[in-house]
Parts: C-alpha cells; sequence; structure tokens
C-alpha cells in the first residue's frame, strides 16, 4: 500500500505564491494573508502576543487546566531527558579521539494550529520538547480569531512551554514568516509543528532554507484488534481521531466478522452524541475503512504497509504482534492504553508522521531541538597510524593536497 503522493496542484501553487509574496512584502503581505483566511486585522503593533494578553491569559485560565498543563509538561520533560542525545567520547583504531557534542539550536519556530480548534496540548507537545532540550528562543505562530485574540489557554500553555515570542499568524504565511523572517519577525534555524494541508506544504517547499522536523499532517487512527477486544472502546478511539478535521483517517483491521459489524455500530451510535457530529460524518462518509483479515499476522503486514500515525493494538498475544510493527508513529498498546492519554499527557510527542510517512520519519523527539558536531583530536600517535590509509584514499581520488596535509604532520612527527 503506497500513500505517498505529491501535493494537490492547487495547494502547491497557492501556496508558492503565498512564500513569493511573504519573501517580497514581509509584513504586509502576513496582514493581507489574515486577513484573508482568518478575517482579522492586525498591524505591526498587533502582530505579537503582549506582555499583558499573557498575563490575562494567565488571570483567566482555570487552576484545574493549569493543573493538566503541569502534569502534561512534567511527563514531557521526563520523556525528554531520556531521548535526548548525551556527548560522547572515544578513540578510534588509529588512536584518534573522536566525539560528538549535541547542543541545543539558538532560534526555533514551533507552529501551533488553530484553525479548527485551539490546540493547547501542541503548545506542549512542540514547545515543552524545545524548552526541554534548553533552546533560548523559542517563538510559536498560531492563528487568531478575528477579535485578534488567540485562546487563553493555548497561550497560557506555550508560555509554560518557554515560548518566548508568539505571532498571530497562521497557514503558509506563518511559516514562511518564520523561515524567511519579515521586517518584524526574525527568522528561525528550525521549524516544527503541525498543520493542515496548506502549512505542511509550506515547511515541504521551504526545506532547505530552513530546517524542519517531518511533516504531520492531519490526524490517522488505525485499529489491529482481535476477538478479545471490546468493540466500545475501539469505536470511541477511532472517533476520537475523526473529530480533528474532516480530512482525519479512520481505519479499523480485524481478524472477527462479528467485532468489526460491533465497531461499525457502535461508531455511529458514539458519533451521535459527539459534539463534533458534522466533521466526524464527513470522515466517516470519506475517511472510514474497515477491513477483515484472516489471521494477525495480515492485520500486521496491512498495519506496515500503511504506516499509521497511531496505531491502537488489541490481540491476545500483545507482545508478539507489537515487536512486529515496524512503521506506525506511536503504538498504544491493550484494551486500556488509549491515543487521547497520548494526545494529551503520557510523554511522548503527539506531533507524528501522517500519510505514510512513518515509513520514512518518525514522531517529534527531544534530540530534534539539538544540533550535533562532530569532533576529531589527533596526537602524534595518530598522525603517523593514519598516514597510510590517508594516502591510499587520497592516491585513489586523486587528490594531492589531501596527502599532503597529514604528510606534512607526519614528517614533523618523524623529526
Ligand atoms: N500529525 C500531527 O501530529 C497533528 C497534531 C495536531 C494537529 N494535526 C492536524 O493539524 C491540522 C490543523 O488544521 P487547522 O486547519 O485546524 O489549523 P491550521 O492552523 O493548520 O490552519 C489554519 C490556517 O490555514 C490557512 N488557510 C485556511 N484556508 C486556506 C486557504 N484556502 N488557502 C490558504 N490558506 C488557508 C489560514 O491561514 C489559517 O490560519 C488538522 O488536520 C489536524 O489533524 C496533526
Ligand atoms: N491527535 C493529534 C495528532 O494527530 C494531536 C491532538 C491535539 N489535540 C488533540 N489531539
Ligand atoms: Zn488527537
Amino acid at each position: 500500500m503506497n500513500r505517498r503522493a505529491l501535493p494537490e496542484n492547487s495547494v502547491r501553487d497557492t501556496v508558492n505564491s503565498i512564500i513569493q509574496d511573504v519573501a517580497v512584502r514581509g509584513d504586509a503581505a502576513l496582514f493581507d494573508y489574515a486577513a484573508r483566511f482568518d478575517k482579522v486585522s492586525l498591524d505591526s503593533g498587533s502582530l505579537f502576543v503582549t506582555a499583558e494578553e499573557l498575563a490575562e491569559a494567565e488571570a483567566a485560565v482555570e487552576e484545574s487546566v493549569k493543573e493538566a498543563i503541569a502534569a502534561s509538561l512534567a511527563n514531557i520533560h521526563y520523556f525528554s531527558d531520556r531521548s535526548r542525545r548525551q556527548d560522547w567520547s572515544g578513540v578510534n583504531a588509529q588512536g584518534v579521539e573522536v566525539a560528538e557534542r549535541f547542543l541545543p539550536y539558538d532560534r526555533v519556530g514551533i507552529y501551533i494550529p488553530g484553525g479548527k480548534a485551539p490546540l493547547v496540548s501542541t503548545s506542549i507537545m512542540t514547545g515543552g520538547f524545545a524548552q526541554a532540550a534548553g533552546v533560548r528562543e523559542i517563538v510559536a505562530a498560531t492563528p487568531c480569531g478575528p477579535d485578534g485574540r488567540v485562546n487563553p489557554a493555548l497561550l497560557y500553555a506555550l508560555k509554560a512551554s518557554g515560548a518566548t515570542e508568539i505571532i498571530k499568524i497562521g497557514g503558509a504565511q506563518a511559516i514562511a514568516a518564520l523561515a524567511l523572517g519579515t521586517e518584524s519577525v526574525k527568522p528561525v534555524e528550525k521549524i516544527f509543528g503541525p498543520g493542515n494541508r496548506f502549512v505542511v506544504e509550506a515547511k515541504r517547499q521551504l526545506v532547505g532554507a530552513v530546517a524542519i522536523d517531518l511533516l504531520p499532517g492531519p490526524s490517522e487512527v488505525m485499529v489491529l484488534a482481535d476477538e478479545t477486544a471490546d468493540a466500545e472502546f475501539l469505536a470511541a478511539d477511532l472517533l476520537a481521531q475523526g473529530e480533528h478535521g474532516p480530512d482525519s483517517v479512520v481505519v479499523f483491521v480485524t481478524t472477527s466478522e462479528e467485532l468489526l459489524e460491533r465497531v461499525e455500530a457502535e461508531v455511529e451510535r458514539q458519533a451521535a452524541l459527539l459534539s463534533r457530529g458534522a466533521i466526524i460524518r464527513e470522515v466517516l462518509d470519506k475517511h472510514a475503512y474497515g477491513f477483515l483479515v484472516s489471521s494477525i499476522q495480515e492485520g500486521v503486514d496491512l498495519v506496515n504497509a500503511f504506516a499509521p500515525e497511531h496505531l491502537v493494538l488489541v490481540t491476545e498475544d500483545e507482545d508478539s504482534v507489537l515487536a512486529a510493527i515496524r512503521t506506525a508513529g506511536a503504538i498504544y498498546a491493550g484494551a486500556l492504553s488509549t491515543v487521547a492519554c497520548g494526545d494529551f499527557l503520557a510523554g511522548p510527542s503527539h506531533t507524528l508522521p501522517t500519510g505514510g510517512a512513518g515509513k520514512s520519519f518518525s514522531g517529534l523527539r527531544a534530540d530534534q531541538f539539538q544540533r550535533r558536531t562532530s569532533v576529531v583530536r589527533m596526537n602524534e600517535d595518530a598522525v603517523l597510524k593514519s598516514a597510510p590509509y590517508v594516502a591510499e584514499f587520497a592516491r585513489v581520488e586523486g587528490l594531492d593536497a589531501h596527502n599532503h596535509s597529514l604528510q606534512v604532520r607526519a614528517s614533523r612527527v618523524n623529526r
């Protein structure tokens, strides 16, 4: 199953012209797109969230929400502290000291989607990792409402996650501003975070001008289950990702025909009770799939070919099935493990590869906020032992100057 597809021409062209426009007209282009797409009137005085707005947000957010944000951030730091790369050094076979050093980026951009829902948790699931890695300047971009305001809980979460600047711009124009800079926005070194197809396409087109994390697009979930699974739980997981947007994709794979029927019925029953019913209906009509497979192995093969963003795995022999999954962005193993806990709280970032990209990319991690530098240090012994090998490579590549740079050192050692 190959899900690789180039973006639609219309999206590619729209994004390309937005990027060119921001490159040429800077802030003025940002204000025009904010007016066109987000129905808001912004100028250079209202482009950034102010200290007063942050203070107002802090006062407005309920204590219980602050506690949830703090709990999630603590888990992200716990997870981050374990997955960040550590400096190391060693000595190679010729006696050369070799080392790697990992330092945080100085200035990164994080995109927080804001079109369909204020993704408060995404602030933590990107910014929290930057903060844990020690990035000094964290520039967040998120669209604001027609009143020029950003959701207070989202602002509070951004501040708690270490954001040092917050720009009220969304879409491809925000990515262009972060990558290329404008009169008001200083460019960043790397851009992180999910978004809709315009945001993802802008990251794709600007890679090279700036580094990016991955291309996390519309949410997806795949469930692989056998007859031991609970239909109510599985339907709830499918609907949870289905409510993100009309382009969300939900897939159910099972060895049990009876479970397939029960999950289908349960999805319809629960969907009728949910607040984002219209979005969910569109997903169920356009991007919802059920597969009956003849064995769990066939299901595993389907999962690995599909490379889902999230995989919910409920099978009798959980450990061996888990071990056979190779391409899922995140796995939720066992009946009680639910994607929503990973989306909001557990610790791994919910910023994950979608659209089959799980075969090539992994989810966002703390070490993506680190720059890596290698160090080589040679003493006399290392020079003498390396010289013959370097001479051979230089000879076959016809690069005399390379050879000379080592031989000139070796000759001094011999003296
Ligand atoms: N994979 C992940 O890790 C992950 C995590 C969170 C969210 N998501 C996904 O992120 C997406 C968020 O999308 P969203 O739309 O809610 O918010 P968004 O902030 O990504 O997009 C809103 C912006 O899109 C731009 N836009 C809207 N219509 C446009 C048009 N016709 N032409 C050009 N630009 C236009 C506007 O500038 C607007 O500010 C969802 O699909 C969700 O599933 C993915
Ligand atoms: N499921 C989304 C990633 O695909 C992340 C998210 C944010 N808020 C709720 N869920
Ligand atoms: Zn979600």
